[in-house]
């Protein structure tokens, strides 16, 4: 039987996404959403594993694609240790990092492990592509402030490159011919300045910038160092409102922008301060990420499902277009950015990393 498919596993925090192509062209695509109750039953991400992983080998057999058709599987990288951009086999000194979750949990660790898993059953290869853990800043840019933390690139790298990606190819350039600052506006939101396509600094979604639909971004540290010590907080319960509950959650109770903007249609005043916040504060990282890049900017682009809204990016542009032209590329493309890395490497254009070729080992 001829092996033509590849399967795109893409785990985020409320669902998974999961395609197959063929080649370049997409043949199915799923959306499989989680009901919050079903994924608090697990303490921890990866205990989600066995779950996540027969929902995707279940969907796979519902839609009539037989596993022995697959000629790779790709999953979207974790929190690994800091590693170069590229697309990289899947090993088991990487599996054994994102079970323990060597920078931190994230469901994207599950990208990796459940693509191995059914890799290893079909014995073909499982590849990761541009992980969360993609790591090329400058040395200055790790500097935080106190010794004790160094700050980590930890971005949405696999839909900032393909973006670059896209708008090199729009102008008929390479990415390397280019300085941007992309903003990728989802769930998390990450600012990046990209010197000729490294991404140099970056804000750290999860911990760092401008809030967003779910997350809180930089707190002034005073008020959050008080909160920690009131005894009101468990830990846990301090994460989640830094990560999940914080931002627009925080403010309007629902990370939906589609549903903020109703609001504002309404005549929302506190929906419409909220939204216009978030966008200050990406004006904002915007502006500082611009200093990075030393004002030498080709444009400044704004991605991420929450770039949809009109309102949100007039607000941004506004504020910003004095730095350099605006494009807007809505959206993600992950699925596709997944696929396209694992094809560069079927055709031979590309070679597949070897992660403990690529890593540092300190531990
Ligand atoms: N058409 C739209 N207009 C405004 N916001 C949108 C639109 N579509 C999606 N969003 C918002 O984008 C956010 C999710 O962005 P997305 O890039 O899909 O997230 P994630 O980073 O979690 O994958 C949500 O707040 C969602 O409401
Ligand atoms: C830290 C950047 C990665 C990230 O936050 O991804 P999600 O928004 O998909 O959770």
């Amino acid at each position: 039987m001829e092996r033509k498919y590849v399967l795109v596993i893409n785990p985020g925090s409320t669902s998974t996404k999961v395609a197959v192509y063929e080649g370049y062209e997409r043949k199915a695509q799923e959306n499989i959403t989680h009901e919050t109750s079903d994924l608090e039953k697990y303490e921890k991400v990866t205990d989600q594993y066995e779950y996540r992983k027969e929902m995707i080998v279940k969907w796979l057999i519902d839609k009539n694609f037989n596993p022995s058709k697959l000629v790779a599987v790709v999953g979207r990288g974790g929190l690994l240790r800091p590693m170069p951009s590229g697309t990289y086999k899947v090993s088991k000194q990487m599996i054994d990092d994102l079970v323990v979750g060597i920078q931190g949990e994230h469901a994207s660790n599950l990208g990796g492990m459940i693509a191995g898993a059914i890799a290893e059953s079909e014995n073909i290869e499982a590849y990761i592509v541009d992980p969360v853990a993609v790591d090329e800043f400058e040395d200055v840019a790790r500097v935080s402030g106190t010794p004790q933390i160094i700050r980590k690139s930890l971005v949405h790298a696999l839909n900032i490159k393909a973006i670059a990606h896209r708008v090199a190819n729009d102008k008929n350039v390479k990415v390397e011919d280019l300085n941007l600052v992309i903003a990728h506006l989802g769930g998390g939101i990450s600012v990046v300045p990209l010197l000729k396509g490294r991404m140099i600094d970056a804000n750290n979604a999860n911990e760092m910038g401008p809030f967003s639909p779910e997350r809180t971004g930089s707190l002034p540290v005073g008020d959050v160092a008080k909160i920690c010590f009131s005894g009101d907080y468990t830990f846990a319960e301090i994460k989640k409102k830094l990560r999940g509950k914080g931002g627009m959650t925080a403010y309007l109770g629902t990370n939906d922008a589609r549903e903020v903007l109703k609001r504002i249609e309404d005549g929302d005043e506190n929906a419409k301060l909220i939204f216009e916040a978030m966008g200050y504060q990406i004006s904002k990282e915007i502006g500082a990420m611009a200093t990075v890049l030393q004002g030498q900017i080709d444009a400044i682009v704004l991605t991420g499902g929450v770039a949809y809204s009109k309102y949100l990016t007039d607000y941004i542009k506004e504020r910003v277009a004095f730095i350099a032209p605006v494009i807007l590329k809505p959206g993600e493309d992950e699925m596709e950015a997944l696929n396209e890395g694992v094809q560069r490497v079927l055709s031979g254009e590309e070679t597949a990393k070897i992660y403990e070729e690529e890593v540092v080992f300190n531990d």
